[in-house]
């Protein structure tokens, strides 16, 4: 099992501070609009690596109007073992990380706590640009292998230097030589392994008896193809040196990887699909990237579905019920009345959220 048992969030967005108590039994959080739901899913989040589910800065998540900061301590649930791990940002400072009371590194926390979320901002991956496709992506990647958030970060700081030497129309290949060796490194890497999560996202898909439309994928270049090796990769950069000179920017490697999604069954692509259609192909897959976490990890990740409940009829909901049930994850779910989730019936620890005179507030319900 991965899970929370102790959540405590001080100054954390509209919680001035709260404690929660957990059982392990996957987490219904509901309430009106506004109440602090979405909050305490973030809060969850930032128990892996990066910037947690809004992708927001340390300062954002600082309750206003102290911004003195905020802390989230939690008892963390593993497979063999618990831990004791604390996240924190003072005065807007990037947001530090200690475990079983030890100065620790977002990397380290991503090996020990998997989390992975389904929320509102997703509902249009499959319309809106690549980009997005792209970090939903990486994101996947990320929960199979924290380390890919190192090569991500050093692929990008290359190519913004490359497109400055671009930009200035510089010619001396020395300058780009470096660059673009760093480049091949890291993006070969990253192309790897979005290769490698694009078929474990598959075979989980094939594997699982679902009630959710199988989504097939197929990574593809914006424009050509992508390099195999990096070696490839390396020459490609430089014979495109002309090119992007012209463009003013790198037109070549992983930044111009797209997803393509497919419902399967019907051989429709994932933009053309129903809006319901398209939510349940983004529950499909993150229940496959679930199920491949529980298979190599030994514990499904922590599961954050943010209003998915009331976007499903309640056949589908059931099925998803039913399905994170079994995964055994520990989901945490968000949803403005209790009823969205009856189907849960005792399966499910349920807390009311309200908004109160001091913050938000939360009520241990069943
Ligand atoms: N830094 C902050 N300090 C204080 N309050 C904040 C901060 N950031 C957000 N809030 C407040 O938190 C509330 C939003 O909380 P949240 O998004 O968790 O709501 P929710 O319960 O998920 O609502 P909905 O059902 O509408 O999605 C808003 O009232 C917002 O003003």
């Amino acid at each position: 099992m991965l899970a929370l048992t102790e959540l405590t969030m001080s100054h954390f967005r509209s919680h001035l501070r709260a404690e929660l108590h957990l059982d392990g039994r996957p987490v219904a959080l509901f309430g009106p609009n506004g109440a602090g739901k979405t909050n305490i899913l973030e809060a969850v989040s930032l128990f892996s690596p990066g910037r947690g589910l809004r992708r927001a800065s340390a300062a954002e998540m600082t309750r206003r109007p102290e911004a003195l900061g905020w802390k989230l301590k939690a008892t963390l649930q593993a497979p063999t073992q618990s831990y004791e791990v604390e996240t924190w940002s003072e005065g807007g400072n990037a947001r530090q990380v200690r475990i079983d009371n030890k100065a620790s590194n977002q990397i380290a926390l991503g090996q020990i706590c998997r989390v992975v979320w389904l929320i509102p901002a997703m509902d249009r991956l499959w319309i809106e640009a690549a980009e997005g496709r792209r970090r939903f992506l990486d994101r996947i990647v990320l929960s199979f292998d924290p380390s890919h958030a190192e090569a991500t970060l050093a692929y990008e700081k290359a190519m913004r230097e490359r497109n400055r030497l671009l930009k200035d129309q510089n010619r001396d290949p020395a300058w780009y030589r470096v660059l673009e060796t760093q480049m091949a490194e890291t993006g070969h890497r990253i192309s790897a392994a979005r290769i490698a999560a694009v078929s474990l996202l598959q075979e989980a898909q094939a594997a699982a008896e679902t009630a959710f439309p199988v989504a097939e994928l197929e990574l593809i270049q914006t424009e050509g193809a992508m390099p195999a090796s990096a070696e490839d990769l390396r020459e490609a950069l430089a014979e495109s040196r002309f090119r992007d000179l012209a463009a003013g920017r790198t037109l070549v490697g992983p930044h111009r990887t797209d997803l393509i999604g497919t419902y399967a069954a019907k051989g429709v692509p994932a933009r053309d699909c129903s809006t319901g259609e398209q939510k349940a192909l983004l529950v499909s897959l993150i229940l496959a990237n679930a199920r491949a976490l529980a298979g190599r990890e030994g514990a499904p990740p922590i599961v954050l579905l943010d209003e998915v409940a009331a976007h499903l009829d309640a056949a589908r909901r059931a099925a998803l019920y039913d399905e994170i049930c079994a995964l055994g994850a520990q989901a945490w779910m968000t949803g403005t009345e209790a009823e969205l989730f009856a189907e849960m019936g005792g399966r499910a620890q349920m807390l009311e959220i309200t908004e109160g005179a001091g913050g938000s507030k939360v009520e241990v319900r069943s």
